[in-house]
């Protein structure tokens, strides 16, 4: 592949411009748990047919933002807007085990033809032959697929995927990865995707989100080809996202020890 067709683009957050095709508009958002203010002053938005994924270490507000766009979380007279349409897809399948797999896939469809909708979903994510199984007879990987069924049969125009193959061993995850590129050019939602998977990132996005304490402290926009090229072209921002977020650890981790020492005095 020629090289020159994979680009990355350091957007510092504060130049970040409106756009008039935005899914998803925040507006100097912000979340608090009681006294504990997780995200704050947040501006996000997500262009139709975007692919963007969130990263950031542990306890950065990732899933409360999630969360936040499915409508799952407090937005109550916050400048928040999103797609009515949305799905969510979840680490762990959340499947019922009392329903057939393709009952799970049309759960709350309103159609006569539910179920020659949800066939045509599994048979997209390569489990046509699936239909009658019972979830619980399911690899993690055949779990997810059905998760992502059961999420596009409602053709969102917003798909958020929190870590969704975090639990998946590394082939099964690459090849979910192939599976989600190739839905999402088929469906075009916008999809924002949390992980805390450097490459996963590189891989899937448009667009890289860095969290740290509920604020955007980096982004980072690809225009590339995907598939494994763009991973093995995609060296210098690697190094440039992980030593943002070891650079995030370090000086939290800093913080720690002074305030331990600081502790430990008499
Ligand atoms: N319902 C809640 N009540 C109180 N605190 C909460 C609640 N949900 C999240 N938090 C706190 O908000 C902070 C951010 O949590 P969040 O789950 O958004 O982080 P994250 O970046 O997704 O972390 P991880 O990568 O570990 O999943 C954490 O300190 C968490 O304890």
């Amino acid at each position: 592949m020629d090289a020159r067709l994979t680009q990355f683009t350091t957007i510092t957050p504060t130049t970040a411009s409106a756009r008039p095709d935005a899914v998803v508009r925040l507006r100097d958002f912000t979340r608090s748990f009681g006294a504990n203010t997780i995200i704050s002053g947040l501006d996000l938005e997500i262009a139709a047919g975007e692919f963007v994924v969130l990263l950031g270490r542990s306890g950065s507000g990732k899933t409360t933002l999630l969360r936040t766009l499915a409508g799952l979380d407090g937005t109550e007279e916050q400048d928040v807007t999103v797609p009515a349409s949305h799905a969510v897809v979840f680490q762990d399948a959340r499947l019922l085990p009392w329903k057939k797999v393709w009952r799970n896939v049309a759960l709350g469809l309103n159609k006569r033809d539910a179920r020659a909708a949800a066939e045509e979903a599994l048979q997209e994510v390569g489990l046509g032959h699936r239909l009658d199984a019972w979830p619980l007879t399911l690899s993690g990987g055949e779990a997810q697929r059905v998760a992502l069924a059961r999420a596009l049969v409602r053709e969102p125009q917003l798909l958020l995927l929190d870590e969704p193959f975090a639990a998946l061993d590394a082939l099964t995850r690459l090849r979910m990865h192939e599976l989600v590129l190739s839905l999402w050019h088929r469906h075009r939602p916008a999809v924002m995707m949390v992980t805390h998977d450097v490459d996963e990132a590189i891989a899937l996005a448009d667009r890289v989100i860095l969290l740290d304490h509920g604020r955007i402290v980096a982004q980072e926009r690809i225009t590339a080809a995907r598939g494994s090229e763009r991973a093995g072209l995609a060296a210098g921002l690697r190094h440039r996202l992980l030593e943002a977020l070891g650079g995030m650890v370090v000086e939290n981790h800093a913080a720690d020890v002074v305030a331990l020492h600081a502790g430990a005095r008499p």
